[in-house]
């Protein structure tokens, strides 16, 4: 069966100590038929047999040998159990790790696609409860099933080596046991395959309010909030009960035929006693291993719950495991080539799903040029910019950088060949030196200083607590917005990339700020080609050209004076921030 195929692939470097550990189950259980063995020669021999009291004053010294024996076995089966234990749970530790190392990095390695498709949640909830349900299935649910088969096989093989007729009245209680677990596994089967994604809801909604928390406290929606995670709660509650409980309709019957095997060898065994078939020591070792039967039928319950939700666990984990992004990135430790940083566009369009966001854009950049790109919220600006790196690919046309189509470039050196700053500013939970310093871990302090000079961004990061050690929160809490932007730029620009692309990064800080920042990238010390999104006319007047997008298309194209002259997009937007404003409100006053 493939998923146990791939168990058995994951196990590596572990396979060894795991089959010792079942075979030590085996070897462990098999011996539970040694006690009520010598039980037997115990009663027959010196307490129910004919010459009994005799062999009890004549032979102690058997009688001691074997009590000693039923000690040592018990300690033997005991240290087993332990050494056992600890392979079982050595080996699926040693599994877990490794299929959660896999599965971090698979995550890393997917495309944008991936991360648009699949909830944070989710993955959450496979990297966590999933992969450890699979551990405990490996290292508890097989071992117990192992050992109670060991123990079923055991204590069958030793009763009819007794009394065969005897054995089989007891057998008979087998296949009704065997249809009842039949059903129940077949209903409670879908019942954990919705319970698991019931769980993965309630994950992302948990995932949801935290990260979101801000906005559900500015819209005061703490109430809304709670009912819509007291709902997805209530369902998952009720699914966990209804899988649960599910059992119980079957229970009565197998606690029932679990009870029925005593009732059977009362009746029977005791009859085959007086008849003088067995001995009363055979009896006794059948009263002690007769649970070898029965407990396997109380446990199937749970086993057969675990096994439904390890198989509901595992295919989440496998379609993560053999997941493939469309675009790969192998990360290559050859040196990596420094772009020069040209830039075209060919007759390029693009569709995230069914609708086209790009259609037909053609332009291009020199190195060290800037290029403002300008346009209607969702009119494809942040598209446009992530063809570039190949967070996704032209659905038709070519990007070109440095006159090859970056699906024939090696994507970690382009990428490293790019220095991004997205619309939404992520910092990590980090020092703001971390933070900056993120392209390049090994970057000198002074060049962390001087890239926040760049950014403007040094002397708010001075007057910090603990200046460039001080440690922003989660996302970058306790940063404001135009900050944050900041420290992403800085970021950005800390990779001396010959290729900026900077997504609305400055629309947070003020205007004397901007400025600032705009002279900055004017005058960089290495060459860089900028692709700057913006929508304020201050941020691109002085790029060498604007592009202005609408729907997917480029419908003007030029220098700021040039797009002026053109009285079209440009020219109201310029107007609307400049003096636009101004005389609107003058025209609707003078009316009044
Ligand atoms: N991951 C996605 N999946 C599907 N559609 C998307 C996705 N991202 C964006 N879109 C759609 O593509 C269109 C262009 O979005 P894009 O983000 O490129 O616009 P934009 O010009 O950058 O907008 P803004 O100025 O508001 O950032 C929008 O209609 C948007 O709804």
């Amino acid at each position: 069966m493939f998923q146990f195929k791939w168990l058995w692939h994951n196990l590596k470097g572990d396979r060894a100590g795991y089959i010792f550990a079942l075979c030590m189950s085996v070897i462990g259980c098999s011996l539970t038929i040694i006690n009520p063995y010598i039980g037997q020669r115990i009663v027959d021999h010196f307490i129910a047999g004919n010459d009994a009291a005799q062999h009890l004053a004549t032979e102690k010294g058997l009688l001691i040998g074997l009590v000693l024996g039923m000690v040592g076995f018990s300690l033997l089966r005991t240290g087993l159990a332990y050494f056992t234990t600890l392979l079982y749970e050595r080996s699926s530790q040693n599994m877990l790790f490794r299929i959660r190392v896999y599965l971090y990095n698979k995550i890393q390695g997917q495309d944008m696609r991936y991360y648009d498709r699949n909830r944070t949640g989710d993955l959450m909830t496979k990297m966590t409860g999933d992969i450890e349900m699979v551990r405990h299935s490996l290292a508890w649910i097989m071992k117990t099933i192992i050992e109670s088969l060991t123990v079923f096989i055991a204590a069958v093989v030793y009763f009819f080596f007794i009394d065969a007729e005897l054995t089989l009245w007891l057998l008979l209680l087998s296949p009704p046991i065997g249809i009842v677990a039949f059903i129940f596994a077949r209903r409670v089967r879908p019942m954990y395959v919705d319970l698991r994604e019931k769980l993965s809801q309630l994950n992302t909604i948990t995932q949801e309010n935290i990260a979101g928390n801000r906005v559900v406290k500015a819209f005061a929606r703490e109430d809304y909030e709670i009912q819509k995670f007291t709902e997805k709660n209530v369902n998952y509650s009720k699914a966990n009960k209804a899988a649960a409980l599910v059992w119980l309709d079957y229970f009565p019957y197998l606690e029932t035929f679990s009870q029925a095997f005593l009732v059977i060898l009362m009746l029977v065994g005791g009859l085959f006693v007086m008849n003088g078939r067995i001995t009363f020591g055979e009896l006794s070792a059948f009263s002690a291993l007769i649970w070898g039967l029965s407990n396997p039928m109380r446990t199937i319950g749970i086993v057969i719950n675990d096994i439904q939700r390890f198989f509901a666990s595992l295919s989440k984990i496998i379609e993560v495991y053999y997941a493939n992004p469309d675009i790969v990135n192998e990360h290559n430790a050859a040196g990596k080539k420094r772009y020069h940083g040209y830039i075209k566009f060919e007759n390029v369009s693009f569709k995230y799903d069914s609708a086209t966001v790009l259609d037909n854009i053609n332009f291009s950049v020199d190195p060290g040029e800037t290029i403002a790109i300008m346009g209607a919220t969702g009119s494809g600006k942040t598209t446009l910019i992530n063809l570039i790196p190949r967070f996704y690919d032209a659905t038709k046309g070519r990007v070109l950088v440095d006159g090859i189509d970056v699906r024939k470039l090696e994507l970690d050196e382009l990428r490293s060949n790019i220095g991004v700053a997205t619309q939404d500013v992520l910092l990590f939970s980090d020092t703001v030196d971390g933070n900056i310093a993120f392209g390049d871990p090994d970057m000198p302090e002074e060049d962390v200083t001087s890239f926040a000079k760049l950014a403007a961004a040094h002397d708010f990061i001075a007057k910090m607590p603990e200046g460039y050690n001080t440690i922003v929160g989660e996302r970058g809490v306790g940063l404001s917005g135009g900050q944050k932007q900041r420290i992403a730029l800085a970021r950005a620009l800390a990779v001396k990339p010959p290729i900026l692309i900077l997504d609305d990064t400055t629309s947070a800080v003020d205007l004397e700020t901007e400025e600032h920042i705009q002279q900055s990238l004017r005058e960089l010390d290495f060459t860089c080609t900028k692709i700057i999104i913006a929508q304020r006319v201050s941020t691109t007047a002085k790029a060498d050209r604007i592009l202005i997008i609408e729907d997917g298309r480029i419908i003007e194209e030029g220098t700021h004076a040039e797009l002026l002259e053109k009285r079209g997009y440009y020219y109201d937007v310029f107007m609307l921030q400049n003096e636009g404003i101004g005389r609107e409100a003058s025209i609707q006053y003078g009316k009044k």
